[in-house]
C-alpha cells in the first residue's frame, strides 16, 4: 500500500465528496491540491500555491495529508487538555484542600525559610535566587573570610557576593512531595490599591501563598506548616528577637511590627547587679507570666499588665537587664522610641493593641521622650485664652500676626506624643493585656507621677555605679572561658593562615605592629592562666573606687585589654586616676583609655 492509498482513507468527507472517482488516486490528488490551492488565496497566502505544488511533486504525495494529520493532532491535543483541565478542576474542587497564607504573617516566613532549605523537594524549574544576608550575630565559617595580602588582617569586601545564593519558589505554581504526600504551592503577587498617609492612594504589591494537598482534609498541610514552624524555631532557639514599629505606610496596612534583630540570648549572669534585685525582678516576672495568672487577675478584676521602671545613671545595665529578662523567659522584645517623628498617638495605641500574647515592651529613656505634660497643655490653653482676649483689643494687622503665632503653637502641640496619649496606649480600655512593660530612665525624678503610679509601674529597679565587688565580677565575666561557639563550627573551621610576623613585630608587607597587636595575634591566649583569674580579679576590684564608675566604663577599659588581664590590673591605677580627674574637670577627652 503506498502513501496515497493510506491517506486516501483518512481524507475528510468534504474532500472525498469532491472527488469524482474514488479509485482514481491521481484525480483525487489533483482535487485535494485544488481545494487547498483555492483556499490559500482566501487566507491571504496566494503566493504559497506554487510552493505547495512543488512540495507535492517533490514528496511524491499530496501535502494535504500532512496538514490533515497535523489538524487531527492539534484537535486531539485540545481535547486532551480540555479533559485534563476538567478532571483537574474536579479534583481541585472536590479532592484537594487548601490553606491560604498572607505574606505579612510569620507562617509565610517559616514556610519560605523551610522551602529554601529543601532544594530537592521543590520540583520546580522556576526559582527565585536571593542573596543571603547574614545578621551580625550569625555564626560564620572562619575559612570563608578572606585576608589581605599580608595575611594578617581580615578582609570582608564583596563577602555577600561571594556567598552562595539561596533559592525559593518563584511566583507561580509549584509541586513538591513531602512524607509521601503531594503538595501544590501557588505563590501569587497582586497589586492592591491603598490609601497613602498623605491622602494620595498608591498601588502596593501584596503577596499570598496558597498551599494545597491531595486530600479532603487540610491535615497534611497543617502538619507541614507545624513542621516548618518547629524547624524555624529550633534554628532560632536561644535567640532574642527585637522588633520595632514598622514604617508608617506599613503600619497603615495593619503590619505594625517589623523584626530588626535576632540576637543571641544575653545570659542573666553577664548582667552584674545586686543579687537581691535581680532575683526579685525574675521572681516577679515568673509569677506574672504563669499560665494561672490571667484567671487570678480576672477573678479580682485587675487588668493583666505588669510594668517595671529601671532607673539609674547611663551605662549601668538597664537595657542589658531588659534583654537578659527577655532571654530567660524566651520573649520577643518590642522597642518603641517615643521620639520617632512619624509616631502619632493613634499609631501608638494600635502598636500596643497588636502585641503578641506575651512579650516585653521596652520604652527606653522615657525622660527624654519629650512627652507633653498636662500642665503644659493647661498653660498652653491659658496662653491661648489670654491671647484671644488680647486680640480683641488689637488692630487688624496685629490680629493677623497673632493668628499666625497661635496656629504655630497649635501645630507644635500636635507634634509628638502627649502624656495622656501614652497613658492611654499603656493601659487604656483598648490596650493589650499580657505584656510586660519596661521603662528605662536616667532621671526618675523628672517623670510624671501619673506615669509611674502603681498599676503602671509595679516594680522599680535601681541601677547604680559599680561597687568593688561588681568590678571584680565584670573582670571575671570578661576573661572567663568562652562558651559561645557551637562545636560543629569549630570542627569545620579550616586552619587560619598564620600571619607572617617577623620578630620585630613587622609584617611581610612592612607594616609595623604595636606590641599588643602582634602578641595577641601570635598567641590568641590570655596573659594569665584561668586558675589565676579569681585572684587577679580581686586585685582589680580593689583598685576600683566604690560607686564612681559605671559598668559600661569598666567594660570599655577591659575590652581594650581583652587578651591582657594582667596588664589590665597593672594599668588600672593610672586609668582610675585619669578618669576621676576627667570627671572632675567635666572634660569629654580621656587621657588614659
Ligand atoms: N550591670 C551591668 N552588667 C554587665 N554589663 C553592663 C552593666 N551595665 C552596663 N553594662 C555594659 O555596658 C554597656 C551599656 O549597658 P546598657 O545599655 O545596659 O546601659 P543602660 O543603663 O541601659 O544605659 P543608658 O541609660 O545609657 O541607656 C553594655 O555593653 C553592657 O554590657
Amino acid at each position: 500500500m503506498d502513501m496515497n492509498t493510506l491517506f486516501n482513507g483518512m481524507l475528510p468527507k468534504v474532500v472525498e465528496n469532491a472527488t469524482t472517482t474514488a479509485n482514481n488516486t491521481s484525480a483525487s490528488d489533483g482535487m485535494h491540491a485544488n481545494v487547498v490551492e483555492s483556499l490559500l488565496p482566501l487566507i491571504g497566502l496566494r503566493g504559497f500555491a506554487p510552493m505547495y505544488r512543488f512540495l507535492g511533486s517533490w514528496l511524491g504525495w499530496d501535502p494535504t495529508y500532512l496538514l490533515t494529520v497535523l489538524g487531527f493532532i492539534w484537535a486531539a491535543n485540545k481535547l486532551v487538555r480540555q479533559i485534563f483541565y476538567f478532571l483537574y478542576g474536579l479534583i481541585t474542587e472536590h479532592l484537594m484542600s487548601t490553606i491560604h497564607i498572607s505574606s505579612t504573617d510569620d507562617i509565610y516566613l517559616h514556610l519560605m525559610t523551610w522551602l529554601s532549605r529543601q532544594p530537592k523537594m521543590v520540583n520546580s524549574r522556576a526559582l527565585m535566587a536571593e542573596t543571603v544576608s547574614k545578621t551580625a550575630w550569625e555564626d560564620e565559617d572562619e575559612s570563608t573570610v578572606a585576608r589581605d595580602r599580608s595575611g594578617l588582617y581580615l578582609n570582608f569586601s564583596n563577602q555577600e557576593a561571594r556567598a552562595a545564593p539561596q533559592y525559593i519558589p518563584a511566583i507561580g505554581l509549584h509541586n513538591f512531595w513531602w512524607k509521601g504526600q503531594y503538595f501544590r504551592l501557588h505563590r501569587k503577587k497582586e497589586s492592591v490599591f491603598e490609601d497613602g498617609s498623605s491622602g494620595i492612594g498608591t498601588f502596593k504589591d501584596k503577596e499570598d501563598l496558597m498551599i494545597s494537598c491531595l486530600w479532603r482534609s487540610p491535615e497534611p498541610i497543617k502538619e507541614l506548616l507545624a513542621h516548618a514552624k518547629k524547624q524555624y524555631y529550633s534554628d532560632h532557639q536561644a535567640r532574642t528577637i527585637v522588633k520595632r514599629p514598622n514604617a508608617q505606610f506599613m503600619r497603615r496596612a495593619r503590619n505594625n511590627w517589623q523584626q530588626v534583630a535576632n540576637r543571641p540570648v544575653r545570659d542573666m549572669k553577664t548582667v552584674v547587679l545586686d543579687q537581691h534585685q535581680k532575683l526579685q525582678v525574675l521572681a516577679d516576672m515568673n509569677e506574672y507570666l504563669h499560665p494561672a495568672t490571667p484567671r487570678w487577675y480576672a477573678n479580682r478584676g485587675i487588668p493583666l499588665r505588669r510594668g517595671y521602671l529601671f532607673h539609674g545613671p547611663p551605662g549601668t545595665g538597664k537595657t542589658s537587664l531588659s534583654f537578659a529578662l527577655a532571654g530567660v523567659f524566651g520573649l520577643d522584645i518590642h522597642v518603641i522610641s517615643l521620639l520617632e517623628p512619624t509616631l502619632t498617638e493613634e499609631d501608638l495605641s494600635s502598636l500596643f493593641s497588636s502585641l503578641p500574647r506575651r512579650c516585653v515592651v521596652l520604652l527606653e529613656d522615657i525622660d527624654t521622650a519629650g512627652l507633653r505634660r498636662p500642665e503644659e497643655e493647661v498653660q498652653a490653653a491659658g496662653k491661648e485664652n489670654a491671647r484671644e482676649e488680647e486680640s480683641n483689643q488689637t488692630t487688624s494687622n496685629d490680629i493677623k500676626e497673632l493668628a499666625k503665632v497661635l496656629k504655630k503653637e497649635k501645630e507644635d502641640q500636635k507634634k509628638g506624643i502627649s502624656l495622656s496619649g501614652l497613658l492611654n496606649a499603656i493601659d487604656g480600655v483598648a490596650s493589650h493585656e499580657g505584656r510586660v512593660l519596661i521603662m528605662t530612665t536616667n532621671i526618675p525624678e523628672s517623670l510624671d507621677d501619673a506615669l509611674i503610679r502603681p498599676g503602671r509601674v509595679d516594680l522599680q529597679v535601681q541601677f547604680t555605679y559599680s561597687t568593688k565587688e561588681q568590678a571584680k565580677e565584670l573582670f571575671i565575666r570578661m576573661y572567663e572561658g568562652d562558651q559561645g561557639r557551637p562545636r560543629h563550627h569549630t570542627d569545620a573551621v579550616k586552619p587560619v593562615p598564620t600571619p607572617d610576623i617577623k620578630l620585630n613585630g613587622s609584617t611581610s608587607n612592612g607594616d609595623v605592629l604595636s606590641p599588643e597587636t602582634s602578641s595577641a595575634v601570635r598567641s590568641g591566649e590570655l596573659d594569665i592562666s584561668l586558675d589565676e583569674l579569681p585572684e587577679i580579679a580581686r586585685q582589680f576590684g580593689d583598685k576600683i573606687p566604690d560607686g564612681e564608675f559605671s559598668p559600661a566604663e569598666i567594660q570599655g577599659y577591659l575590652l581594650k585589654r581583652k587578651k591582657h588581664p594582667r596588664r589590665a590590673v597593672e594599668e588600672a591605677d593610672k586609668w582610675v586616676a585619669a578618669l576621676i580627674k576627667q570627671k572632675a574637670s567635666r572634660t569629654k577627652i580621656s587621657q588614659v583609655q
